[in-house]
């Protein structure tokens, strides 16, 4: 038996491999509860069918998401999507969400394919996302999503882990996302390199699941292996909202007097709206530095901020105003029930009579389809990265923000503090 504290990591990778006593730097072979792969799933069947005799060890466990160019806008992507769909149809795969679903991610969970204490692992970096529901998401590549399919395992180092204690109020205009653009400011884009980052604090446990999706979310762009929020009822309801039976049972928790590498404390009362500026996600600066910039187009989307309360946000700032005719708006929401719930609550009219353009779910123009930059184009976006020509052209930038930010800007054509619109 254990004597020593153990961090969430450890407890996830230990029950996913069967080992005790996993300590940080230890590897050990991981049993992953789902493997999931997105609009590039026919990568690994590629390899797989490579593989001489190769059968799935736990075809339950696959999951395939058409997201990120969704619906195929060539012949050759809508190949790709059939030899995805026809492996699914032929291999018993059950876990198959198809053009219409959304973002990879999004999809996974509203579908009840992540329950608390899992271990995912995803062709996709932001499967870090799955630790909103306690669960343990990292990213992989196309390879070795290809040999968990044979062979049900994957090795996995233990990470260090972060403590992140959030605590105080966040003020009129300040959301989760200006959070997480202040935290990977100061902590740098490397600053959490495969270490996994527990979110801790009284903040954290007010709020919803959706916003602890973008803390988990956007941990990645600081180079985390996972991210973590410690389960509570309010993901148990989501959970079983999405299909998931008992999911208190398979929850995990850290113990108190775990070790962690770093411990962060931020006391949210006095923070400012966030921006990431071109062309890194560490450029960080308070909205004042760069209030007044002209913009091209404000892209609402993402599977950090195209969430059902992140419309919420949006339209209640559009709601009866008329977006600057300077600005072209893209809308996508994250996933087909996010755009469902939109439409049955009027989000949507709002959005569109504002003069927004609404696209249908997935990742859109933050995987660069569509609403694609000319030169020297400008866009402020609420997705999690503003690499250089990650929507158009090389010689565009983009900025990040709060949805309540891209929707203030949208309104004046120019980056817009939210608490102007919203005092
Ligand atoms: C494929 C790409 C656009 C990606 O989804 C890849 C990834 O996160 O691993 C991204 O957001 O950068
Ligand atoms: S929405 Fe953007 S960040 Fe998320 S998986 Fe798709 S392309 Fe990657």
């Amino acid at each position: 038996m254990s004597t020593t504290a153990k961090t969430f990591a450890q407890k996830a990778l230990e029950r996913a491999s069967g080992v005790n006593d996993l300590k940080p730097g230890d590897i050990a072979d991981v049993a992953p509860d789902i493997y999931m792969s997105h609009t590039a799933s026919w990568r690994c069947i590629a390899a797989f069918e490579k593989l001489d005799g190769a059968v799935l060890k736990h075809p339950e466990r696959v999951a395939m998401v058409m997201d990120h160019i969704s619906p195929a806008r060539t012949s050759l992507v809508a190949s790709q999507h059939r030899r995805s769909r026809q492996f699914a149809e032929a291999r018993g795969i059950d876990k198959f969400f198809d053009v219409q679903e959304g973002i990879c991610h999004l999809a996974l969970m509203e579908n009840g394919c992540v329950r608390p204490g899992d271990v995912i692992i995803g062709t996709d970096s932001h499967s870090t996302i799955y630790g909103a529901l306690g669960a343990l998401g990292t990213g992989v590549g196309f390879s070795e999503i290809t040999a968990a399919w044979a062979l049900g395992t994957i090795w996995m180092m233990t990470p260090e882990s972060i403590k992140i204690s959030l605590e105080g109020r966040l003020p009129l205009g300040v959301y989760p996302k200006d959070i997480m653009l202040k935290l990977i400011g100061d902590l740098t884009a490397d600053g959490a390199t495969y270490k996994s980052i527990e979110f801790h604090g009284g903040l954290t446990r007010d709020l919803s699941v959706s916003e602890r999706m973008t803390l988990c979310n956007l941990s990645m762009e600081m180079g985390c292996k996972n991210a973590y929020v410690p389960p509570d009822e309010k993901t148990f309801e989501f959970c079983r909202a999405a299909g998931v039976e008992n999911p208190e049972n398979s929850a995990l928790y850290p113990d108190e007097d775990a070790t962690y590498s770093e411990t962060v404390n931020l006391d949210v009362s006095t923070l400012e709206p966030q921006i990431a500026c071109p062309h890194v996600v560490d450029n960080v600066k308070p909205i004042s530095d760069v209030a007044g910039l002209k913009l091209d187009q404000v892209f609402v989307g993402s599977c950090a901020n195209a969430k059902y309360d992140d419309l919420v946000e949006v339209a209640s700032i559009l709601k009866g105003r008329k977006i600057s005719p300077t600005v072209r708006m893209m809308v996508t929401p994250g996933s087909r029930g996010i755009l469902k719930r939109a439409t049955e609550e009027g989000l949507l009219s709002i959005l569109i009579d504002a003069g927004a353009l609404i696209t249908n779910p997935g990742c859109g123009g933050c995987a660069g389809d569509g609403g694609a930059m000319g030169d020297g184009e400008v866009t402020l976006s609420t997705a999690n990265r503003n690499f250089r020509g990650r929507m158009g052209s090389y010689e565009s930038d983009i900025y990040l923000s709060s949805p309540a930010t891209a929707a203030a800007s949208a309104l004046t054509g120019s980056i817009t503090d939210p608490r102007e619109v919203l005092k």
